[in-house]
């Protein structure tokens, strides 16, 4: 299976499928076929069979797919068959709501730390993780094997702070500052921004109104 060579439109929808196949495992679903799960996940059903075709297809004729046999194998092309330990940089509003979502952690996503500059919040417990200063970071990461962090800090601090975090051996970053980050090609940066997806909602809400001003006139 060579991961390099799936499209990165295919890799997008994988975490869909992952939840919905999850979804049918709660509900004790041995097997699915692909129009079951077309109907399910409003996608096409060959838009389901060319996806699950770039990892061999993993379905068999007449019987549909193994829940949870696709389930561990797309958990396995996303990495989520091991432990990912994570830091926080950032314990402000958006730093402490992700730190107490322990959802992630289902997933393979542990928390292992949450760091910030502000004195004021040393010690605090965010579910059970002390805030620490950022003066401990660099023997944080080494001791505890961190390999990813996510970055909730000012934007105006989010590059110097990547570096810091890439020098001591950080590999991905989840970066919410709205800026973008100069890493090396061996570190991952996933940035995220709620804002375009409200955006994404807003521009949806307008056409969906024009359409039916419309449709009215
Ligand atoms: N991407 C998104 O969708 C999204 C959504 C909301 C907020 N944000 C961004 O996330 C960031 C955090 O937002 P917030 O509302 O939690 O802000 P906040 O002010 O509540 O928290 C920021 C925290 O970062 C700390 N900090 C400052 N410099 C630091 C440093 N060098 N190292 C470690 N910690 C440091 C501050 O002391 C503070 O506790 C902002 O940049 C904001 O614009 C992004």
């Amino acid at each position: 299976m060579d991961a390099k060579e799936i499209s990165k439109a295919v890799i997008k929808r994988l975490p869909r499928y992952y939840r919905y196949l999850g979804e049918l495992m709660e509900e004790k679903v041995e097997r699915i076929s692909s129009n079951d799960l077309s109907k399910k996940m409003h996608v096409t059903a060959s838009q389901i069979r060319q996806d699950l075709n770039n990892f061999g297809g993993f379905g068999q004729q007449g019987y549909g797919y193994n829940v949870e046999y696709l389930y561990t194998e797309i958990g396995k092309i996303l990495g989520l068959d091991t432990i990912h330990p994570m830091i926080i940089l950032g314990a402000g509003n958006l730093g402490q709501a992700l730190a107490n979502y322990g959802d992630f952690e289902k997933r393979g996503f542990r928390l292992v730390g949450i760091f910030d500059i502000n004195p004021v919040l040393e010690g605090i417990s965010v579910r059970g993780i002390e805030i620490r200063m950022i003066n401990s970071l660099p023997e944080f990461i080494r001791e505890n094997q961190v390999e990813i962090a996510i970055l909730t800090l000012p934007k105006n601090k989010a590059k110097e702070m990547a570096k810091v975090l890439i020098d001591n051996g950080i590999k991905a970053i989840w970066n919410f500052a709205h800026t973008d980050l100069d890493a090396p090609e061996d570190v991952i940066v996933e940035n995220v921004h709620l804002s375009e997806s409200l955006m994404a909602l807003s521009y949806n809400l307008s056409q969906y109104r024009n359409e039916h001003k419309e449709n009215k006139e």
